[in-house]
């Protein structure tokens, strides 16, 4: 079986992954879900005039020759505006958040007034509209403040609110069945037997699924025979998942049961080789709105295949604009061999230089089974096949590693 281009397959597995339709959410459950619809402000901000300051509004006109004294006519309090109107020689005083009175143009803080009975001292002479936040500073009622596409931040919803949104528009999250195959797996806590391993594939992927806004159900652990997959594959049918994610089973040996089970299951199947390290053996398939990504068993390899298609298609589906992991450059830490016709992410670490460069260095020990040193980088180095040889120092791409 020839190897596929790891951008081939990325096409396949995204093409026609349209996003989930859409519900209002209130705010308080809106973190983190992705816009269905362009939001815009319903209000100016600030809607008036008003004061950064806790001072005196004046005329400017009025301060021309120091120390100035002004007579008080008012106070202007947040949510209690001034009602009159500034008269020549007069001040108002002023609270932070208030309507700047009409007439006024100024604000002065009060370490700069000396308030003496009805009257105040003014020793400064600032800027004319200083401390004065101008209406319409912070955003205009009907701008798109918030794209569709987006997926709201805390910071996000606190605009929102500002912009008067109790509710947002957001895509539905993408529902995700998780089955780990495997007769050596236990669940974590469980002393493992000889010859059996404690799975960590459902809860790195059920965290990464998470993080990026899926609803993801684990199925759990399932032995290496037909009807316990089929019946797995049932199960997240009769969840209506949007995606299964199964791991382990994905190759060629003969307890690799995935492909077998998915296929009485009768979905349209593609089983591929990808040109990548890790991450080469992938099962890809689809039937009633469910699509259905075989990732490895290999620890390294089944995050290289979340990172480069199951989390892009979770994206995708949840209605995001950015789908693929961003590359950016930095400069290799140690030289590297020529690759072949695979494409590789080296996990490793990125160091700042004292010139603003980044350096991104390979671990010496690259196994697919390495959870350690996989937790411990900072960054994968995406190298093309065929790279050719590249000493220390020369340029090459990385994709760094969140949370
Ligand atoms: N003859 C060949 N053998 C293998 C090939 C090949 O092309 N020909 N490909 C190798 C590559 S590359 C990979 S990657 C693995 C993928 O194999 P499977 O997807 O069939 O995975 P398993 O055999 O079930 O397991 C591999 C490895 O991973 C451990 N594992 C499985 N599930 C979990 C889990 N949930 N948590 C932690 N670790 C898990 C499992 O114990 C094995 O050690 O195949 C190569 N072989
Ligand atoms: O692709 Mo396997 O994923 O090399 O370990």
């Amino acid at each position: 079986m020839t190897l596929i281009a790891l951008d081939d397959a990325q096409r396949r597995v995204l093409d026609g992954a349209q996003p989930l339709p859409a519900e209002d959410v209130p705010l308080a459950a809106a973190h983190g879900r992705v816009l269905a619809a362009d939001v815009r402000a319903r209000r100016t901000q600030p809607d008036r005039d008003v004061s950064a300051m806790d001072g005196y509004a004046v005329r400017h006109a009025d301060l021309a020759a120091p120390p100035s004294r002004l007579r008080l006519a008012g106070v202007s309090a947040a949510g209690r505006p001034f009602a009159g109107r500034l008269a020549p020689g007069q001040a108002v005083r002023i609270f932070t958040g208030a309507v700047v009175p009409e007439g006024a143009d100024t604000v002065v803080m009060q370490e700069d007034c000396t308030a003496e009975g009805d009257a105040v001292l003014i020793a400064a002479v600032p800027h004319p509209g200083r401390h004065i936040r101008q209406r319409g500073l912070d955003f205009s009622e009907g701008r798109v403040l918030l794209p569709a596409g987006r997926r709201l931040s805390a910071r996000d919803i606190g605009l929102a609110a500002a912009m008067n949104h109790p509710t947002l528009p957001v895509h539905r999250r993408p529902r995700v069945a998780l089955v780990s195959t495997g007769d050596e797996l236990v669940p974590p806590g469980v002393i493992p037997a000889e010859g059996q391993i404690v799975a960590s594939n459902g809860p790195y992927l059920a965290a990464a699924l998470e993080g990026e806004g899926a609803e993801v159900v684990d199925l759990g652990l399932v032995p290496d025979r037909l009807e316990a997959t089929v019946a797995a594959v049932q199960a997240a049918h009769g969840m209506a998942a949007d995606v299964l994610v199964t791991t382990g089973g994905a190759s060629v040996g003969e307890h690799d049961m995935v492909h077998r089970a998915l296929e009485a299951d009768g979905i349209d199947l593609g089983f591929w080789r990808i040109a990548l390290r890790p991450g080469r053996p992938l099962i890809f398939g689809r039937r009633d709105g469910m699509r259905v990504l075989g990732l490895p068993g290999n620890p390294v390899s089944a995050f290289t295949c979340a990172l480069l298609f199951l989390l892009p298609l979770v994206r995708a589906l949840g209605g995001r604009a950015d789908i693929l992991p961003q590359t950016e450059p930095a400069r290799l830490g140690v030289s590297l061999p020529a690759g072949d016709q695979r494409a590789e992410l080296l996990r490793g670490t990125l160091a700042h230089q004292p010139d603003g460069t980044l350096t991104a260095t390979p671990f010496a020990e690259q196994d697919s089974s390495l959870l350690s040193l996989l937790a411990a980088a900072d960054c994968c180095i995406l190298r093309e096949p065929f790279a050719p040889a590249a000493a220390a120092g020369e340029p090459c791409r990385i994709i760094r590693l969140g949370l």
